[in-house]
């Protein structure tokens, strides 16, 4: 089996003396509900992402994913326990530290595709050519350059994902976290966009913590998953990606791809 034990990985990350780039510490998340009750949504949840690492966490629907990406994002408090950065602490308002994409598509319909990219910019103390500049580097990057004066509704599904990344890349997060960004796009494009995505990372080495509900995309972006139980929510498992960094889509077809896919898979079945 293609994966290794948490406590191998830990010791490997020893050895490389590297220190993760986000921690999530003994984080809980409750609800009032009724009367005085609560509902615990997220337990006791404990993962860390180092420098670079592309990550996904998958689990059924309702276990907590997108609260915790919300929590991490700063838009949602936790109850208890802590989010770092860097080692240090940040839980609290959104910042530009983290660099959020969600599956609806999020740009400003009013302005263009090179407007929006720059959206975040203008509050960041920095020369309108400066500005310009990074917007270029970034239409090029996500290889819109072409449709800069666009605006959202003149593009597709695919192609208004490309530019909320591009927008959550220009404010140079340390951490990109993607709610489910692929959700709403039919099967080509959404193959399009994970190859794409794989593309960009290698590109920008920027640390990615990921949602989706789609095993094979988690398994195909990613260096490791994270599998969520539910109600309330916890860390289940969490499995070694051991396959090349570098990935064609055909990879999805191999044996040790399949087998991991398999892991995960009965791992989301056994809870
Ligand atoms: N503001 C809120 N008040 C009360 N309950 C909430 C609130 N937000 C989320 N919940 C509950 O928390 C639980 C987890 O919701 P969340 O959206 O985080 O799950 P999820 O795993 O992302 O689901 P999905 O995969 O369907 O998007 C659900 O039971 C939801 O009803």
């Amino acid at each position: 089996m293609n994966s290794r034990t948490l406590q191998e990985q830990t010791s490997v990350r020893l050895l490389d003396r590297q220190a993760p780039k986000l921690s999530i510490e003994h984080l809980s998340k409750s609800y009032p509900v009724r009367g005085d009750r609560h509902l615990n949504v997220l337990q006791d949840i404990n993962l860390e992402i180092f420098p670079r690492e592309f990550i996904c966490l998958v689990g059924a629907s309702g276990c907590g994913k997108s609260t915790l990406l919300n929590i991490i994002a700063g838009l949602t408090p936790p109850s208890s326990g802590a989010v770092l950065i860097d080692g240090r602490s940040v839980t609290g308002k959104p910042g530009s530290d983290r660099g959020m994409v969600f599956q609806g598509y999020t740009l400003y319909p009013w302005l263009t595709v090179a407007q929006n990219i720059a959206f975040g910019l203008q509050f960041q103390q920095m020369s309108k050519s400066a500005q310009r500049e990074k917007v270029g580097y970034f239409l090029n990057v996500v290889g819109l350059e072409k449709f800069a004066n666009s605006y959202p509704k003149q593009l597709s599904g695919g192609m208004k994902q490309r530019v909320a990344i591009a927008r959550a890349l220009a404010n140079e997060p340390a951490v990109l976290l993607m709610d489910e960004p692929f959700g709403a796009l039919d099967a080509q494009t959404k193959e399009q966009m994970q190859e794409f995505l794989l593309e960009l990372w290698s590109k920008t080495h920027v640390t990615v913590l990921m949602i989706t509900h789609d095993v094979e995309e988690a398994i195909y972006l990613s260096q490791r998953v994270y599998v969520l139980s539910c109600r309330p929510g916890r860390v289940q498992s969490e499995i070694l990606v051991d396959l090349p960094e570098h990935r064609e889509l055909d990879i999805k077809l191999a044996p040790e791809f399949v087998a991991i896919k398999r892991q995960v898979l009965q791992l989301m079945r056994q809870e």
